[in-house]
């Protein structure tokens, strides 16, 4: 063999070991984040019940629920970075949005906003994203595990269809059931004058985001149904943003 192949051989061979590498640390990373993070919705779920069999009501829920919520929200801004660095094939852009309107709803709406927690919307959408995610997360694990059970797969990409929806429904009530409070207090919003010469209304931002979910959460829905005829029917689908 000339000494330029077996140079090329050995490059080769150091190029794919470093890749396995990578692949098996990336691997084990993703297995342990998603086992914690189904964990995380499940502890969520199994609260919620026993706290409606206990009490017989939604009220008073939230307080229950409120600190793992925001834990297992909030670390799911870790999807963002396996997306940037390429340890998963999903756009950065459509997670980020995904993963920020969430954060979004957690902090600044009703973590933020005590008089909204008792609304039945608020109930809508946490429910529906515990669902949602204990299923997703579960598939990503099964899936790495090389054990994926058909009727996960089946719902991870066709419960979307109905919870999609219900969730922003959710979303879109407990924002425009904050909308008064926000007004009443003047939360977040900067008036003028002050020092920095900058007015800013978190009212109209809220009006804002909630009219952004009109161009936004169509491209989010035809995301997973392009994701649902790939996994599901085989098709070969051609994202605009990769
Ligand atoms: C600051 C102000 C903010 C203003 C906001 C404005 C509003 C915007 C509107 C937003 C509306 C959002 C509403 C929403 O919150 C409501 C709900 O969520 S209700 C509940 C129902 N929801 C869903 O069903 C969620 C569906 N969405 C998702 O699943 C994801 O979020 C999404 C990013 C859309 C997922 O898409 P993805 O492209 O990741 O699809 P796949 O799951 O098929 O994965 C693709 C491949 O990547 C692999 N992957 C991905 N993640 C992981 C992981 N954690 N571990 C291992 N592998 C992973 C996956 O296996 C696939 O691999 P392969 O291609 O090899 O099969």
């Amino acid at each position: 063999m000339a000494s330029g192949e077996e140079d090329r051989t050995v490059e080769e061979k150091e190029t794919n070991n470093k890749k396995r590498t990578k692949g098996a640390i990336a691997t084990a990373w993703l297995t342990f984040y998603n086992i914690a993070m189904t964990a995380g919705w499940l502890v969520l779920a199994v609260v919620m019940v026993r706290y409606y069999l206990q009490k017989g009501t939604h009220k008073g829920l939230y307080k229950n629920i409120a600190r793992t919520l925001k834990f297992s929200q909030t670390f799911a801004l870790l999807e963002v970075g396996h997306c940037a660095i390429g340890i998963v094939r999903t756009s950065v852009i459509v997670t980020g949005v995904q993963v920020c309107s969430r954060i979004f709803m957690v902090w600044f709406i009703t973590n933020s906003i005590r008089q909204i927690q008792n609304e039945e919307s608020v109930i809508l959408f946490v429910v529906v994203w515990t669902i949602t995610e204990i299923t997703r997360y579960s598939f990503y694990t099964f899936n790495l595990l090389n054990h994926l059970p058909y009727f996960i797969k089946w719902a991870r990409y066709n419960m979307f269809i109905v919870m999609y929806p219900l969730g922003v429904i959710g979303e879109l009530l407990t924002i425009h059931a904050a909308l008064p409070y926000v007004r009443r207090s003047g939360m977040y919003s900067l008036r003028l004058p002050n020092k920095y010469n900058v007015s800013f209304d978190y009212y109209y931002f809220l009006i804002i985001v909630m009219l952004s979910y009109i161009p936004l959460f169509p491209q989010l829905y035809f995301h997973m149904l392009r994701q649902r005829r790939r996994v599901l029917h085989g098709e070969i689908v051609v994202e605009k943003d990769e």
